[in-house]
């Protein structure tokens, strides 16, 4: 497999990041944003500055307007857009290529995991999912990073895995992309949790128990769907739930701060909040576990204050409340 150009499409913080990651890795990188005047910016600055203001990029990174063939495809859209995206590309484009999906979050309405999406949508690609506690700030400024990146083919995912790496960058090769993708888009769901907490000054021993219950939710899900509960001790689970639940750098927790300070979904939304992934994934996150018949009584209560049906108070009453049993 020839991995040696590389598409980021997205021009947001994280596929600004991951295509300075590529770069750093040795890659040639093009970087396709929405509108050629954003791509003119970015390349006469060096600097994609709404989504990473202040941060220089590789001169190996070229941004452009339109997606052109390369050997590796990495999509960096929001969850929800990942299908419009693909419905709008030119299938040559991904056909028998390794494309990367870096979203964390499920569907609305299909409850599609991003592999899932891929499938329908470019069934000839090579579906590959990367997560893991990975801010992108911290990716393009070259500190010290770790994120998981996996594939059905471990052997695939560990050539991928090496066209990716650089000094700072350091991907591991795994082929549960379930788990993995089941991680990425719950640890956001756990993370409003968190940072509610924090906003409702509920203290930092009732967020390290939101954290090991939400840990003993996500081992449920992913086992009931087919994915292995072991994916969760490395980096897509258990690295990215301490990082999002614990840093107020992250959107999902900052959103949630704002909910446990009182405010409603529509006004934090409405006054322009960043995007927080949790949003939309914990409606989804909660109808997917009924399916399964999975009991997740922390991502119903996220979904309750999110979809405004229940308040914080009355949410923690009711789980703390709730009848006494075995740990494990
Ligand atoms: N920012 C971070 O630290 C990290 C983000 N992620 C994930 O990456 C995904 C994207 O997040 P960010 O880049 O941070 O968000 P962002 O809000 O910074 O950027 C999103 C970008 O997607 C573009 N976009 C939206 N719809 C599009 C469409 N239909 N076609 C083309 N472009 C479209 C927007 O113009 C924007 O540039 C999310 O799922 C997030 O969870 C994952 C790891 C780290
Ligand atoms: O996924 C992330 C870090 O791994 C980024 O988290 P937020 O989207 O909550 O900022």
């Amino acid at each position: 497999m020839r991995l040696e150009t590389v598409s980021v499409i997205g021009g947001g913080a994280w596929g600004t990041a991951l295509a300075q990651a590529a770069a750093m890795a040795g890659r040639s990188v093009s970087l396709v944003v929405r509108d050629a005047d954003k791509a003119a910016r970015i390349n006469s600055s060096r600097c994609n500055e709404a989504a990473l203001p202040g941060q220089a990029l590789s001169p190996a990174v070229t941004a452009v307007a339109e997606a052109a063939s390369a050997d590796i495809v990495i999509l960096a859209v929001p969850a929800q857009a990942t299908r419009g995206l693909l419905a709008a590309l030119d299938p040559a484009l991904l056909a028998g290529r390794p494309v990367v999906l870096s979203a964390k979050g499920l569907e609305t309405g299909t409850l599609a995991r991003q592999s899932e999406i891929l499938a329908d949508m470019a069934p000839d690609a090579m579906g590959f999912v990367l997560s893991g506690p990975s801010f992108a700030a911290d990716v393009a400024a070259g500190r010290p990073t770790a994120v998981t990146l996996a594939g059905d083919d471990a052997s695939d995912a560990s050539d991928l895995a090496s066209a990716l790496a650089g000094p700072s960058f350091r991907p591991y090769a795994a082929d549960d992309r379930i788990g993995v993708e089941i991680a990425g888009a719950l640890k956001n769901v756990y993370a409003l949790a968190c940072g509610a907490v924090e906003g409702a000054n509920l203290g930092a021993s009732a967020r390290a128990a939101l954290i090991a219950r939400g840990y003993a939710e996500m081992a449920r899900m992913v086992t009931a769907m087919g994915g292995s509960a072991h994916t969760l001790t490395g980096l897509a689970g258990l690295g990215d739930l301490t990082l999002t639940c614990t840093s107020i750098q992250s959107r999902n927790y900052q959103f949630g701060m704002a909910l446990g300070a009182g405010r409603r979904t529509g006004d934090i939304l409405a006054g322009g909040a960043a995007l927080a992934e949790g949003v939309a994934t914990a409606p989804v996150a909660a109808a997917l576990a009924r399916s399964l018949d999975v009991e997740v009584p922390l991502i119903d209560a996220v979904d309750a204050v999110i979809t405004g049906k229940s308040e914080i108070a009355a949410i923690v009453a009711g789980l703390m409340s709730r009848p006494l049993k075995k740990e494990h």
